[in-house]
C-alpha cells in the first residue's frame, strides 16, 4: 500500500504536444500534474482540463540574498500566489536565485557568506508568511551545481534542509529533487529520512540523463520503501524526460513507486 500520491511534470512529457494537451493526457493517466513558469501559460485553459496541479514555480524574478532580489521575490511570489488560485495548486516552488536560459543563474552566486545565509532566512520568512495568508505552501528546491545549474546559492540538499529548518515556518517546506541530490550529494535514504519532516514535495528523475526510474544509477524502489517505512503522505513528482515514449516513462514511474495513483 502507498501512502503517497504521484505526479507527473508536464514541462517535460508529451513534448510533441500543445502544452495543455500534455496536462490533459498526464491527469487522464491518473497522475497529479506539475508545471514550471505560469506566466507564459493560458491558466483558465489548465484549470479546465479538471486535472488535479500539485506544483508550479512560486515567483517569476529575484533572488535571496540582495535586497534588490528580496523585493522582486516578494512581489512576483504574491503574483504568482494569484495564478496559484486558478490552478488550485497547493504548492509553490522556489529557488535560491532566478534562473535564465537553460537553467543557469540570471545573476551567478554560488560561493554565499553568513550574511548572505541570514538574509536568505528573512526572505523566506516573508514569503512564508505570504503562503500562510493564502494558505499555500512554498517549497524550496535543491538543485545540482555540477551538471543542470553552475552558480545558484543555497543548491544543495544539505543547505536548501539548513534554511527551511532554520525559518521553521508551516507555510515553508522542502521540495527535495532526489535527481540533483543524487549528483551533488547522493545517500538518498539517508537523506530522505532526515529531511521528511520538513518535506513539502519530493521530486524524481535518474543518474545520468534525467529521465524516468530505472534509466540509471538510483534504485528507486529501495527509495519508495523508505517513504513507505517512514509513512511519507506527500507528493513524489516525475521531474524527469522520457527516454522514449511519455506513457511508457510514467508507467516506469508508477512501476517504481509501486503506483500511487
Ligand atoms: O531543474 C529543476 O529542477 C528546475 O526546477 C528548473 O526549473
Amino acid at each position: 500500500m502507498t501512502t503517497y500520491r504521484l505526479a507527473a511534470c508536464a514541462e517535460m512529457l508529451y513534448l510533441d504536444l500543445p502544452f495543455v494537451e500534455r496536462v490533459k493526457r498526464i491527469h487522464e493517466r491518473g497522475f497529479l500534474v506539475e508545471i514550471w513558469d505560469w506566466s507564459n501559460k493560458d491558466l483558465e485553459a489548465l484549470a479546465a482540463t479538471g486535472a488535479e496541479f500539485s506544483s508550479m514555480t512560486g515567483y517569476l524574478r529575484g533572488d535571496l540574498t540582495t535586497k534588490a532580489g528580496r523585493e522582486a521575490l516578494l512581489a512576483t511570489a504574491r503574483e504568482s500566489l494569484a495564478a496559484a488560485e486558478i490552478l488550485d495548486s497547493p504548492r509553490l516552488n522556489l529557488h535560491g536565485t532566478g534562473l535564465g536560459d537553460g537553467g543557469i543563474p540570471v545573476v551567478p552566486h554560488e560561493h554565499t557568506t553568513g550574511e548572505d545565509w541570514v538574509h536568505a532566512a528573512e526572505t523566506l520568512r516573508q514569503v512564508a508568511e505570504l503562503g500562510q495568508a493564502a494558505g499555500r505552501i512554498f517549497v524550496l528546491e535543491n538543485l545540482n551545481l555540477a551538471v543542470d545549474h553552475p552558480g545558484v546559492p543555497f543548491a544543495r540538499a544539505a543547505d536548501t534542509l539548513a534554511l527551511v529548518r532554520g525559518v521553521n515556518h508551516p507555510h515553508l517546506r522542502l521540495n527535495l529533487d532526489l535527481y540533483h541530490a543524487q549528483i551533488g550529494e547522493g545517500n538518498l535514504v539517508s537523506l530522505v529520512t532526515e529531511a521528511l519532516p520538513w518535506v513539502g514535495e519530493i521530486q524524481v528523475a535518474d543518474v545520468p540523463g534525467r529521465c524516468e526510474p530505472g534509466t540509471g544509477e538510483i534504485r528507486y524502489e529501495a527509495v519508495a520503501s523508505a517513504l513507505r517505512s517512514l509513512g511519507y503522505e506527500g507528493v513524489i513528482g516525475m521531474e524527469a524526460w522520457a527516454s522514449g515514449d511519455s506513457d511508457a516513462a510514467l508507467d516506469a514511474f508508477a512501476a517504481a513507486f509501486g503506483d500511487g495513483r
